[in-house]
């Protein structure tokens, strides 16, 4: 077997296609469970991944692959995050390159693989991803059944009830949703569903108790009979009283559950009993993040959602983490707050990752997670500054894409003063094409009355922080990209608000830099001679300041890590005369590698800068 591992895992070698697992006995799936597991642990541990959500599904996966018949059956990853052993039953078990360049994605791939449909990792798309493959099938008579399967993380997305909704409609149109409920986004899930969901299992021992009672009064001959009769009569109306799985019976859909999701041949049986019903059913998988890991079943912050190198016999860190954008918001955020009670802070089921932590252990009922609801965030953001309060969400640059109406129409139209603070903004890089924060400086640049800040570093990140919050006549936003955070790069000059980061007599170029792209910008000037640098800081919308500094120079280049198509530099050559070059990311999207050598790529490196402001 070609892979990341030394340890021989003799099942997995017989796998290549999903086909193959159908000569495994009960007892060998169960074995090749536990190899899977090692396998993961062993390869994931040297290339950094999600680790914790693949630790769960081994045995969901392998039960979907021997139900299902993928690809002739379209099987769907919300997210996708969770589809490693998806991979490997698929014929993919090189995982030495996982998430680097030209490696296996960390996501399904249709490059990959003919069983890979969705490689968008934005959560709760799969059910509308799955009910039109169902629709396209049905209406031209194309075979195979259609499965989706989402986190209970991700049906928190309202875009997932929009789509059960619709499912639901169709009563002729079979379509089987599996709920892997494993009780957590990163946090535990929040929210009214997900305390449906967990009164569903709850209930699982009430179920067992109704089987055991049907077993023993139906043994015991007519009187037992007469009595279970009684009985049954009655449980209709107790499972009703107990069982919130109702709704999911209003709603329209058959519901099968709770069922071990640790259980192989549990969940066949579920599964086959999906697929032969001729209408849509949910079927609701419990499942442990991280299960069979020790160190992640332990890990009560996130059970190992996304892990870096670690030794895999510990699950601690190879390298520790280096201080990050992350960390210096974290820490800026609960000083602000403790000065203004105004401020109250969002996160859509990322607290941990957008550094709100810190923040919610000072002031537990001062951050608020929604959920993975970006679009309800934004437009609830909006209704507590009707309120009063000075909201502060806190989001992945990616993931506010999908909350621009909201941005637009009950934010800024409102003049609402809510700051957005834009976390792994720019390039991300191992997330693939999906992941990088690319878009958000073009689309700000749309928004009326939007003003956004890109510092360079932690002082500048600490005091545009601090300025965006105290602006309260409209929104704000406040982007920074992932990873460690350079040093600080003092000015070397001020001019109307606009730093001199490198000045030289008689300077006829100018470099406008935005945000952490000062230290190549800077690195580059210096090199070539003769060229200064500047840094707005405030880049949008582009201020009669820096027009004015720009109009003393005969070649202005703007330098920033977004698209290039509408973002900074495209604003600042729409306000001048003078020419001016544009060096961001071009209008495609990005494969994945690792950020330093995608700036390499795109010719945003010192060298690349140097050589194509030399040229
Ligand atoms: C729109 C969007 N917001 C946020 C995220 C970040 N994110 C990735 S996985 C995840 C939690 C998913 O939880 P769940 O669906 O239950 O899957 P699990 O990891 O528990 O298997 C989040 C918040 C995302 N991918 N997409
Ligand atoms: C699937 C998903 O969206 C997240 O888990 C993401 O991969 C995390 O990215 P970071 O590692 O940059 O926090
Ligand atoms: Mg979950």
């Amino acid at each position: 077997m070609q892979d990341a591992v030394s340890r021989i895992y003799p099942l997995l070698e017989r796998v290549h296609q999903p086909a193959d697992l159908s000569r495994f006995t009960p007892a060998e799936t169960v074995a090749l469970s536990q190899e899977i597991r090692q396998f993961l642990i062993e390869a994931v541990s040297k290339t950094g991944g999600h680790l914790g959500p693949n630790l769960g599904v081994v045995e969901l996966t392998i039960a979907l692959h021997r139900v299902y018949e993928s690809p002739r059956d379209t099987i769907i990853w919300d997210t996708g995050h969770q589809a490693y052993v998806h991979k490997l039953l698929t014929g993919r078990k090189d995982f030495r390159d996982l998430r680097q360049e030209g490696g296996l994605s960390g996501y399904p791939s249709r490059a990959e693989s003919a069983h890979d449909v969705v490689e968008n990792s934005h959560a709760s798309t799969a059910l509308s991803w799955a009910d039109g493959v169902s629709r396209e099938k049905v209406r031209s008579g194309l075979p195979g059944e259609v499965v989706a399967v989402i986190g209970d993380g991700a049906l928190t997305g309202g875009m997932a009830w929009e789509a059960l909704n619709n499912i639901a409609s169709d009563k002729e149109r079979p379509l089987t949703v599996v709920v892997n409920d494993n009780g957590r986004s990163y946090d535990p899930t929040v929210g009214g569903m997900a305390h449906h969901l967990s009164l569903l299992r709850t209930s699982e021992g009430y179920e067992r108790a109704l089987a055991w009672g049907k077993r023993t009064l139906m043994s015991m001959g007519e009187p037992g009979r007469t009595a279970y009769d009684a009985l049954h009569g009655m449980k209709a109306g107790l499972k009703d009283f107990l069982l919130p799985q109702a709704m999911f019976g209003e709603l329209g859909f058959k519901y099968i559950g709770p069922i071990d999701g640790h259980d192989i041949v549990a969940l066949e049986f579920a599964l086959e009993r999906a697929k032969a019903y001729p209408e849509p059913v949910i079927v609701h998988v419990m499942t442990e993040k991280g299960r069979g890991y020790v160190p992640a079943e332990d890990d009560e912050a996130d059970h190992f959602h996304a892990v870096g190198k670690i030794h895999p016999e510990t699950g601690l860190p190879v390298a520790p983490e280096r201080f990050g954008w992350t960390s210096v918001f974290a820490e800026e955020i609960v000083q602000l707050a403790e000065k203004d009670p105004r401020i109250v802070a969002i996160s859509a089921a990322m607290k941990e990752p957008v550094g709100l932590r810190p923040l919610s252990l000072r002031f537990p009922d001062r951050v608020v997670d929604v959920g993975i609801a970006e679009q309800h965030a934004v437009t609830m953001a909006a209704g507590m500054a009707f309120a009063g309060a000075h909201p502060v969400f806190a989001v992945y640059a990616t993931f506010l894409n999908r909350a621009f109406d909201q941005l637009v129409m009950d934010v800024a139209l409102h003049d609402a003063p809510v700051t957005f603070v834009l976390d792994r903004a720019g390039i991300t890089g191992n997330d693939g094409a999906s992941h990088n924060g690319m878009w958000d400086l073009s689309l700000a640049s749309m928004v009326p009355g939007l003003r956004v800040a890109a510092p360079r570093d932690a002082a500048r990140l600490r005091e545009l922080l601090e300025e965006a919050v105290e602006w309260n006549e409209g929104p704000s936003l406040v982007r920074y990209p992932k990873g460690a955070i350079p040093k600080d790069i003092e000015a070397v000059e001020c001019h109307n608000g606009i730093d001199f980061l490198v000045k030289v007599d008689d300077a006829k170029t100018v470099i406008v830099s935005v945000g952490p792209m000062a230290h190549n910008a800077a690195k580059a000037a210096q090199a070539i001679g003769g060229v200064d640098v500047i840094d707005p800081q405030w880049v949008l919308p582009v201020g009669e300041n820096l027009i004015d500094i720009c109009s003393g120079y005969s070649r202005v280049i703007v330098i920033e890590d977004g698209v290039v198509t509408g973002g900074v530099g495209a604003q600042v050559a729409r306000l001048l005369d003078v020419p001016v070059e544009v060096l961001g990311i071009p209008d495609s999207f990005l494969a994945q590698a690792n950020r330093d050598d995608i700036l390499h790529r795109l010719g945003l490196d010192v060298e690349g800068l140097v050589k194509t402001i030399r040229r």
